[in-house]
């Protein structure tokens, strides 16, 4: 197996919407600490859509969760636009992942009580309102939600809720789109549509996506694969298809 490439030197930094160096995670002390991650160094370049796979157990969630900012690291330094996240207070962290992140996680976490539009709208800032607007339509559209909008998410199928938690996900423009195993309860031909919008959005809109998922075809739309083991990173694939996605995962469970 090939070595994944480290974090870029300083100057590459800013072709690189997030730039993770040296992460470890441990969870607990003493005899139950377990070391999620092991010195994960990873770099993620703006308008790329990168998959991270691995075994059950891996570290995809806790590298995702530490890259996002979702998760405090034991040591390492991550970069978000530049900005090293690491020691921010929890106030700035939470502004910058209102302001510049987006996520989508595998149960779609919609609120109940509002409408598809509302749920879309939730976090969306109002800025430049008819720029806001032509961009609510665009991303509507594009998800085929319109006459979806009026509906609450106990109302629309699975597939039709996660399409509004991308939609959410999007309508602040993030730098990077954090999805955590987006697929994870769909069936297949929903997935499939999923990832197909997240396809488009980096091909259309420049949008950086870096996605934890367990299955070979929903990486094989990604750029490129990061696969984890035993929290490091052991192996990458460029421009992967389903069937080398699934040699390596093979070699990797032996
Ligand atoms: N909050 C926690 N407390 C203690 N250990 C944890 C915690 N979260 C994760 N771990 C441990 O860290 C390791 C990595 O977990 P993680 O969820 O990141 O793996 P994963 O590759 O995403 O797994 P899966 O594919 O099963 O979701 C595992 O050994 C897990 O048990």
């Amino acid at each position: 197996m090939t070595q994944a490439s480290a974090a870029p030197p300083a100057g590459q930094v800013r072709d690189h919407v997030a730039v993770a160096s040296g992460l470890v995670k441990s969870y607990g002390t003493g005899d139950g600490a377990v070391t999620a991650l092991r010195g994960v160094s990873a770099a993620f370049p703006r308008g790329q859509f990168t998959a991270i796979m691995g075994p059950s157990g891996s570290g995809k969630s806790t590298f995702l969760h530490c890259l996002a900012g979702l998760d405090t690291v034991t040591s390492g330094s991550v970069l978000i636009g530049g900005v090293e996240i690491t020691g921010l207070s929890r106030t700035r962290l939470t502004r910058l992942r209102r302001d510049r992140l987006g996520f989508v996680f595998q149960s779609f976490n919609l609120l109940p009580m509002l409408t598809a539009e509302e749920n879309i709208r939730l976090t969306g800032r109002l800025g430049n309102r008819r720029a806001d607007r032509r961009w609510f339509d665009t991303i509507v559209d594009a998800l085929g939600l319109r006459d979806r909008l009026d509906h609450r998410p106990s109302e629309l199928s699975g597939g039709q809720q996660q399409r509004v938690a991308v939609a959410r996900a999007l309508l602040t423009r993030p730098e990077v789109l954090f999805a955590d195993e987006p697929t994870g309860n769909l069936d297949s031909r929903s997935g499939a549509e999923v990832l197909g919008f997240l396809r488009s959005a980096v091909d259309s809109y420049g949008q950086t996506v870096v996605m934890v998922t367990h299955d070979p075809a929903a990486a094989a739309h990604a750029d490129r694969v990061l696969f984890l083991a035993d929290g490091m990173i052991v192996h990458e694939l460029a421009g992967p298809t389903i069937d080398q996605v699934h040699a390596v995962m093979r070699r990797m469970e032996g």
